[in-house]
């Protein structure tokens, strides 16, 4: 390394990313390398400078300071500096010398790196080609996206978020049940179009109440981090777009639909989905939008992915609802009439399918007349009336008519049902869920509430004074006595506070008594309507019964609200209630709990099943006890008869309350004060109850529930995750990529293991700083739901997503140098192990990698140029390879420099071989998939106006894209490997 002279081109060992070095000046004993590219200068040691001359050869294409190439032909020498000879871009013959070669030429090809002496850690070799066979295979693993969320797999859920996912601009309205898994449902779809590339920012607009519990569960469940927004930390922002601040945003939808400036910047922000939770609070009528909606409307008019997330669609009105569905599509929800109209078509394609499913138990063949007939009145396509001639054929086997069986089912859905836009499940069709038990309390008024019903019934007058001084509607007015006696007696200094004389605070303190032993800790929620209410009963527990009781309503801030509920929830220091407003404890989890006392009734049935819904969830344990405590002969008693006799409302969710509530609700308001008709009104609503019951299960009810659950698809999807997580490669590719990155991991038994920064740890993995503790990890799904400060180590954990990220678009482990000892090669024999990457640059959005990943083709050569990769594995070789010094490595690059590319040159030609069967595999997976998928919403589309035209559109142009992207695949040198043979004893 004594002869440095000035101009010629050096780079630096440790420190490759400066670039291309020159050479200043030169002495006996220090040398001055300026490199220009990151404007920085070294000086070195002649003796020991860690630096490689760079040396071009046949056919390395260089670039000139001027932006022209050369490929390299020949070179000579001129004053100690090289001057290479070649052909440049148009083909003539020019001379470049090496001060004059662009400053920012890159060496982070493998190609270059090795010739340029640049060589990484064996381990780091074995590793990159470990992932990207990994990558390869997990991309087209159809479990995308839902194999990391620690979540139980729950088929309704996943059915529905793999078919929602899978489509292009989902707009959907999540309706779910109360306490179903939405807010899962949901998780799994954004968490999978992020995973995909399918989208990269989203917004999420979401009930105050439950900003806090979205942020955990998406960080807990799903590992994504979401920016949680306020006015607050808006006003940081000065005059940058404070909905810029992240991929994801999450915000209250109190803040942002009253504040129309911060509106207009999220309207200004760039989104690929918006998701809405509660979202029957956006409320529509001809004459007047609320203004959620309104808000939501503007921003659906651009967002093309929208999720609306509610348990009770209906509950502002059917006309809110089908405005609702207008928001998501408004060509196909044009006309309220034409919907409703539609509704009664659904009962003869469900009869059809009942009928397919009858026949797919008892497996009749040819069908009976009356059957053929019910399926063939409601279709009127070719290939479905294949099918059922398949079926009536008693010449097919049973497999044959199983498969026509399920194909027609499938068709009959899609093209004649609802739910391309709607997605409802119901218990019906969820096991597991909890009974609930219904406990009334007949308690006596007291006299002042006697008193003062008595003067409402008898006189508008107080009635009139009364809906003044509540500032509430009839008959909301005369159902919350509490309520009522604090506006009526407001101004009188001798009244006492309600609680003093109310029985239903002892009768609550009896019931908090008689459940205090249970193992549980006798844990009760207790909900009012009013928050008044709540915090007066609260301060009336205190004085009267000396207990502490959290409240939790809609005007206490995030923290506060947090912090009761967790005092709440807390199993050993826990409070045993907690009270809450109806509005306040919307969308909670409180499933710990099995106890709901409704203090009060709420006035409509959806708020109702809106209550019962934050105990009856999935993860509740035990049977579900109501306790209600009614005063003989009050209003509130006859809401409850009407809701127990007339709707079975506490019995089970039907999502028929909302109806009922609109036909009877007038009636019902009148027969609240004076009893007489109610038993009449009663039975009326339960005729109406049982009838929509018997429509709902003949028609659109049902469909909808048979379209948001298929069982077979789902277990597809349960299928191809569970694959991923048995993965038996998982482990072992933990274990290597640990220790290349330096992670320490500390087994703790119970298949939990502890991830921690060790020493030499690479900077910037998610979870894990150096000085701070690491995080514990299990790749067991059981395991990681078992505890919360668990995290499920999977294929798509943020660390090993960060990993192998980093190793396939960096340079990392791209070339590496080994010995190898072998009894029957001489020793000095040379061989390039060469890893080629196919690359098809296409945009994000068209998600290639489903189709076509990064795929890994590997060539073996001998010095001969023999390609050994079908007799040697990449395991076999490497298991016998020595690591190498890295000055010995250099040396030995230099010295061999032609061969090796030569090498380099043969092994391309190898490669290049294997491309068209690579690109043709893909080709076909992805025809198969969508050609697929186009001949089915093209069929959809002829008898279902919920595909939008633009849906249609954009999967032809996607093909077209794909088939254009595949086409054009390319290879590139990913990665080598130069190994050397050596005699056994002379390692
Ligand atoms: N697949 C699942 N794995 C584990 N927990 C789940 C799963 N699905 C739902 N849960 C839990 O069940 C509860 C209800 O789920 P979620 O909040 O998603 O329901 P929801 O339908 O959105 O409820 P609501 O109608 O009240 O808004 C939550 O505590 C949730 O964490």
């Amino acid at each position: 390394m004594s002869d440095f002279s000035p101009g010629q081109r050096w780079i630096s060992d440790g420190e490759a990313e400066l670039g291309l070095g020159t050479i200043l000046n030169c002495d006996n004993r220090i040398v001055t390398v300026l490199f220009p590219a990151s404007e920085e200068t070294r000086t070195y040691s002649v003796r020991q400078a860690p630096l490689t001359r760079v040396v071009f050869g046949s056919g390395d294409r260089i670039q000139s300071a001027d932006g022209w190439q050369l490929i390299v032909d020949d070179s000579k020498e001129s004053d100690g500096l090289l001057i290479y000879i070649g052909q440049d871009d148009q083909g003539q013959w020019q001379e470049l010398p090496e001060t004059q070669l662009a400053d920012t030429m890159q060496f982070d090809q493998a190609r270059d790196r090795l010739l340029t002496g640049q060589v990484d850690r064996n381990d780091w070799f074995n590793l990159r080609f470990q992932t990207l066979q990994q990558h390869q295979r997990i991309e087209r693993n159809p479990a995308l996206g839902f194999t990391g969320p620690k979540v139980d797999l729950i088929p309704h859920q996943l059915y529905i978020a793999d078919e929602v996912a899978n489509r292009h601009a989902p707009r959907v309205l999540l309706a779910d049940e109360v306490g179903l898994g939405k807010t899962i449902e949901a998780g799994l779809i954004l968490h999978r179009l992020l995973l995909t590339g399918r989208a990269e920012r989203a917004l999420i607009l979401v009930p105050d109440s439950l900003t806090h519990q979205w942020l955990v569960e998406l960080l807990r469940r799903f590992a994504l981090d979401v920016t949680l927004l306020d006015e607050q930390q808006s006003q940081a922002y000065d005059s940058t777009n404070p909905f810029e601040a992240g991929q994801l945003i999450l915000a209250s939808q109190q803040w942002l639909f009253a504040n129309p400036h911060r509106q207009q910047q999220a309207e200004d922000s760039d989104w690929d989905l918006l998701i809405v939770d509660e979202a029957h609070h956006l409320d529509w009528a001809p004459d007047h939008a609320g203004p959620g909606y309104t808000c939501v409307e503007r921003m659906a008019a651009s967002i093309p992915g929208i999720l609306l997330l509610t348990a009770t669609p209906e509950q502002m009105g059917l006309t809110s609802h089908f405005a609702r569905l207008r928001l998501l599509d408004p060509d196909r929800y044009h006309d309220l009439e034409q919907f409703k109209e539609e509704e009664q078509g659904y009962v003869q394609v469900a009869e059809a399918i009942e009928i397919l499913d009858r026949l797919s138990e008892a497996g009749h063949s040819p069908l009976p007349p009356n059957d053929r007939e019910a399926i063939a009145a409601v279709i009127d396509d070719p290939d479905s009336q294949a099918l059922l001639e398949t079926l009536d054929d008693p010449e097919r086997g049973p497999q044959q008519h199983a498969v026509a069986n399920t194909q027609l089912r499938d068709q009959l859905l899609d093209r004649h049902g609802t739910g391309r836009v709607m997605f409802r499940n119901s218990r019906r069709h969820v096991a597991g869920f909890p009974e609930r038990r219904l406990h009334v309390s007949e308690l006596d008024a007291p006299s002042p509430y006697r008193h003062l019903l008595r003067r409402i019934a008898r006189d508008e007058d107080t009635l009139d004074e009364l809906l003044i001084a509540t500032g509430l509607d009839y008959p909301d007015a005369v159902l919350y006595p509490d309520i009522m006696y604090r506006h009526m007696n407001s101004t009188s200094l001798e009244a006492q506070p309600w609680w003093r004389f109310d029985p239903r605070v002892n009768w609550l303190l009896e019931q908090l008594e008689a459940a205090r032993d249970a193992d549980d800790g006798g844990k009760i929620l207790v909900i009012t309507h009013h928050r008044e209410t709540a915090l007066d009963l609260a301060e009336g527990l205190r004085v009267v019964g000396g207990i502490h009781a959290p409240v939790f309503h809609e005007s206490m801030t995030l923290v506060e609200r947090d912090r009761a509920a967790a005092a709440f929830a807390d199993d050993e220091s826990g409070c045993q209630l907690l009270i809450c407003s109806e509005i306040g404890s919307e969308g909670r989890n409180f499933q710990f709990c099995h106890r709901l006392v409704m203090f009060d009734l709420p006035p409509h049935p959806d708020l109702l099943e809106q209550r019962i819904g934050r105990l009856d969830r999935i993860g509740q344990q035990h049977a579900i006890d109501l306790l209600v405590p009614v005063f003989k002969a009050s209003p509130g008693e006859r809401l409850l008869c009407w809701y127990r006799d007339g709707m079975n409302a506490f019995g089970a969710p039907t999502g028929i309350g909302s109806e009922l509530h609109d036909v009877f609700g007038d009636a019902l308001a009148d027969a609240l004060l004076d009893a007489e008709g109610l038993q009449e009104i009663i039975e009326e609503t339960w005729t109406m109850y049982q009838t929509r019951l018997d429509e709902r299960d003949a028609g659109r009810h049902r469909l909808l529930e048979r379209n948001a659950y298929r069982p077979e698809r789902a277990q597809q999807v349960i299928s191809a995750i569970n694959e991923l997580d048995e993965d038996p490669a998982l482990p072992d590719y933990l274990d290597r990529a640990l220790d290349v990155f330096g992670i320490d991991d500390v087994t703790l038994g119970n298949e939990l293991v502890h991830l921690q920064p060790g020493p030499q740890m690479l900077d910037g993995l998610p979870g894990l700083t150096k000085g701070e503790e690491g995080f514990t990890a299990t790749v067991s799904r059981q395991a990681a739901l078992a505890r919360d400060d668990v995290q499920h180590l999977s294929w798509e954990h943020p660390l090993l997503r960060e990993i192998m990220g980093r190793i396939l678009t960096g340079t990392m482990g791209n070339t590496a140098v080994a010995l190898l000892a072998h009894p029957a090669i001489p020793a000095g024999r040379l061989m390039a192990e060469l890893i080629f990457r196919t690359h098809c640059p296409a945009p994000k959005s068209l998600h290639i990698n489903r189709f076509l990943p990064a795929t890994a083709v590997r060539v073996l050569l001998d010095e001969s140029g023999t390609n050994l990769s079908g007799s040697v594995s990449f395991h076999g070789l490497a298991k016998n390879l020595q690591k190498v010094k890295k000055a010995v490595a250099r040396d030995l690059i230099r010295s061999r420099h032609d061969q090796l590319r030569e090498l380099l040159f043969k092994g391309e030609q190898e490669a290049e071989r294997e491309l068209p069967s690579i690109v043709e595999a893909a080709q076909t997976r992805m025809r198969e998939a969508l050609d697929g998928e186009l001949i089915r919403l093209q069929a959809l589309a002829r008898h279902n106006p919920s595909v939008r035209p633009d849906e249609l559109q954009s999967l032809r142009n996607e093909r077209s894209a794909l088939n254009d992207a595949i086409e054009n695949t390319r290879l590139r040198l990913d990665a080598v490997r130069v190994i050397v043979t050596v005699d056994k004893d002379k390692r």
